[in-house]
């Protein structure tokens, strides 16, 4: 079975990713991570993100064991990251990689933007996790200043909010595989539902698709 999960930033979806695969004991691949490894890579070496040649040479040697998930959770790689995959070619790097991860054997739990759309369109279950920006931007601005990124001001959740607006801008609008709610996706809005509730109806959807 494949679990194909998609949504805007800070909506939850990883942590419901991680939370299906381990119920159904699947693998579970966060796709963000291999964008964020590719912008981690240009900021450190000083390359101009709209360098797509370079962008995509690095996205062909991509190595899921050299990705730190820790190092790339920061606030610049995420922003850096939706800059190189909004560049076609570094999609298509990516793309065999992905696809091999979920036609594993057993099946596989991937999250991005593109899972049920361009990944596995034809996966078994779909689901689509949203937020207001609003709320999505307190989640992330927790998580920055849990690990000391940022202070806990209002300015910096003003910050990390205008951060929200711009990847949304991004990630819907670009040409290549845009963030948009595929068809047969379950829509979860956990606006207002805590992870323990979200997970039940996440597991619900999954459970009903199956059937
Ligand atoms: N339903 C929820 N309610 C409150 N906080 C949540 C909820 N889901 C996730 N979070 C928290 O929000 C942050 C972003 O969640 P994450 O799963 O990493 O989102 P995404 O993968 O969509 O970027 C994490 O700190 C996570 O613990
Ligand atoms: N399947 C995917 C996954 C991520 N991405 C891009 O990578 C960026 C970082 O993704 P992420 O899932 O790690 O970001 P968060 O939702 O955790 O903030 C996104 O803003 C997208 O631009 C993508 O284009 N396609």
């Amino acid at each position: 079975m494949i679990i194909a999960i998609d949504g805007p930033a800070a909506s939850g979806k990883g942590t419901l990713a991680r939370r299906l695969a381990a119920h159904y004991r699947l693998p579970h691949l966060d796709t963000g991570l291999l964008y964020r490894g590719v912008g981690r890579i240009m900021l450190d070496r000083g390359f101009p993100l709209d360098n797509v040649e370079i962008a995509q040479a690095i996205a062909e040697n991509l190595d899921l064991a050299d990705l730190d998930a820790e190092k790339l959770r920061t606030r610049d790689t995420g922003e850096a990251a939706s800059v190189v995959a909004a560049h076609g070619p570094v999609r298509q790097a990516l793309l065999a990689l992905q696809r091999t991860f979920a036609s594993q054997t057993g099946g596989a739990v991937l999250d991005g933007r593109d899972i049920a759309t361009v990944i596995a369109p034809d996966a078994e279950a779909k689901l689509f996790i949203t937020a207001s920006p609003e709320e999505r931007a307190r989640r992330r601005f927790r998580e920055l200043v849990g690990r000391g990124e940022l202070a806990d001001t209002a300015d910096s959740y003003q910050a990390v909010l205008a951060d929200i607006a711009k990847r949304d801008a991004r990630d819907s609008g670009r040409a290549d595989a845009p963030l948009i709610v595929a068809p047969g996706a379950v829509v979860i809005d956990t606006t207002d539902l805590a992870i323990e509730p979200a997970f039940a109806a996440a597991l619900a959807a999954v459970e009903a698709a199956l059937r």
